[in-house]
């Protein structure tokens, strides 16, 4: 008989940031590290497309020391990187684990892509995804893999919502009937109880994770797209799409 049973994992827990550009990936990783950095050993591993600019951010906002932030340089296709492809972003986490031992939590933040970019279970044992109430009131309610499936989505920059003429809350309750059950954030790094709550879920899900509770949960494959001009290709997954 095989056995079944969860044993307790024994490195840290890697948690994935994603969601399209500008969503405030960056900021929300910086707010962790500067939440709990007191209390847990981290590091952060970014994907960034051709630069190491999200490194560079995180690095300036000093919040972590530099050496515990690396930067992937993923090329055209950032969310292969997190989801088809995922060798670089492992041998990433390896090294900082081997460098920082023992790591509490790695912090894996994708290069901001479509709606439907989501971290493989491969590599990541958690992930939330991250709208911005600026990308519009519809988003949510539309769906896909990232919305409905991650552990946490993060609806980000709720400040904004009066003058970009959305109403956060409404924006919420869709995603929430979008989710099943699963969690949601109203965001803002203005508004410092939601900032707590933020730091509380990933207290919890690391909690979870180390009793052995926590399962790695797949939100699903990239949609057929496409990045305008280039060649066509096929992922792991096989979806077929062209690129820049
Ligand atoms: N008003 C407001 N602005 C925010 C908030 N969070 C982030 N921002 C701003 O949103 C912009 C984009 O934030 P980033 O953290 O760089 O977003 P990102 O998703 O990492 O961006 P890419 O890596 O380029 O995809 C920056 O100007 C941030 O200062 C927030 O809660 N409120």
């Amino acid at each position: 008989m095989p056995d079944h049973t969860h044993t307790a994992p024994t490195r840290a827990m890697r948690l994935g940031v994603a969601g399209p550009v500008g969503t405030g990936k960056s900021t929300l990783i910086a707010t962790l590290c500067r939440e709990l950095a007191a209390e847990l050993s981290i590091a952060v591993v970014t994907n960034d497309i051709y630069t190491d600019e999200d490194a560079r951010l995180l690095r300036a906002a000093g919040v972590l020391p530099v050496e515990r932030i690396h930067a992937v340089e993923t090329g055209a296709c950032p969310h292969t990187a997190i989801r088809d492809d995922v060798t670089p972003n492992l041998l990433a986490i390896e090294d900082m684990e081997a460098k920082f031992t023992p790591l509490d939590l790695v912090i894996v933040e994708s290069g901001g892509d479509n709606l439907t970019a989501t971290f493989s279970p491969a590599l990541a044992d958690a992930q939330i995804f991250c709208l911005d109430v600026a990308g519009g009131g519809d988003v949510a309610r539309k769906g896909g893999p990232g919305i409905e499936r991650a552990d946490l989505l993060v609806v980000n920059k709720t400040d904004l919502a009066p003058h970009v003429n959305v109403d956060a809350e409404a924006m919420v309750a869709d995603a929430q009937r979008a989710r099943d059950g699963l969690p949601v954030l109203a965001l803002s790094q203005r508004d410092d109880a939601s900032v707590q709550r933020l730091a509380d879920w990933v207290r919890t899900t690391l909690t979870g994770y180390r009793a052995g509770s926590h399962i790695a949960r797949d939100p699903g494959p990239m949609a057929p797209h496409s990045h305008g001009d280039g060649e066509p290709h096929t992922h792991d997954d096989g979806v077929t799409h062209a690129h820049a």
